[in-house]
């Protein structure tokens, strides 16, 4: 079976590239699959872009070979933007989400329905030796809930109702957010690529 590297060590992306590639038949390999230490990437771009192409040219350039990584966050409009690339970092370098969602949740609660809105943003990036990086960015409207619910998927999905539905990200199914998500809209754009591998 044909592998593909994901610069990430985030288990909630991990598992979501892994469904996405399987559909390829493609194994997916994120670094905590590796069985030796990579550095952690320092993610000091100031764009999704930058810090993408931080994560996979590094990893590429260590395992000489084609590397994807995802840089991501949520950007939402009454925080002029935050927390957008310090999504995971936002309540502190530990980076835990429960404590990311309640400080959001926090921050806008006085923020009346009709200006809730926000999008998750996805960049892609790939690096392969010797050649130039390819970025794909994909999108998912929505806004962001008074209270946080569901089980499904990481980060800040207990409280992101995507356009269309009444629910959170988290209360789908791990197959319907993987239909509608940012993730999905950015590798749907790499398919060309993913077919030349
Ligand atoms: O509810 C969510 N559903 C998603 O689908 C999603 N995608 C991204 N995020 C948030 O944005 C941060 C990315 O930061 P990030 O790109 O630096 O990743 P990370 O540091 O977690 O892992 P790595 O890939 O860098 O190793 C993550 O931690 C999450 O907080 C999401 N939240
Ligand atoms: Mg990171």
């Amino acid at each position: 079976m044909k592998q593909i590297v994901i610069a990430t060590k985030n288990k909630g992306k991990a598992n979501e590239f892994k469904s996405f590639f399987s559909k390829e038949n493609i194994e997916a390999l994120s670094l905590l699959d590796l069985n030796f230490e990579l550095p952690d990437v320092e993610e000091t771009g100031q764009t999704f872009e930058e810090n993408a192409a931080l994560k996979a040219e590094e990893i590429c350039h260590l395992l000489k070979k084609p590397v994807l990584s995802d840089d991501s966050g949520l950007v939402i409009d009454a925080l002029n933007g935050r927390p957008g690339i310090y999504s995971a970092r936002y309540a502190g370098e530990e980076k835990d989400d429960k404590a990311n969602v309640q400080k959001v949740l926090e921050e806008m609660e006085n923020v009346p329905e009709n200006q809730r809105t926000a999008r998750f943003v996805c960049v892609l990036a790939i690096a392969r030796p010797g050649e130039n990086t390819i970025f794909k960015k994909g999108f998912c409207e929505g806004k962001i809930a008074t209270s946080a619910t569901g089980e499904y998927g990481f980060g800040y999905d207990p409280i992101f109702i995507p356009d269309g539905y009444s629910r959170t990200m988290a209360e789908l199914q791990p197959d319907e957010k993987n239909r509608i998500s940012h993730r999905k809209n950015a590798i749907d754009q790499l398919e060309e690529w993913i077919h030349s591998m």
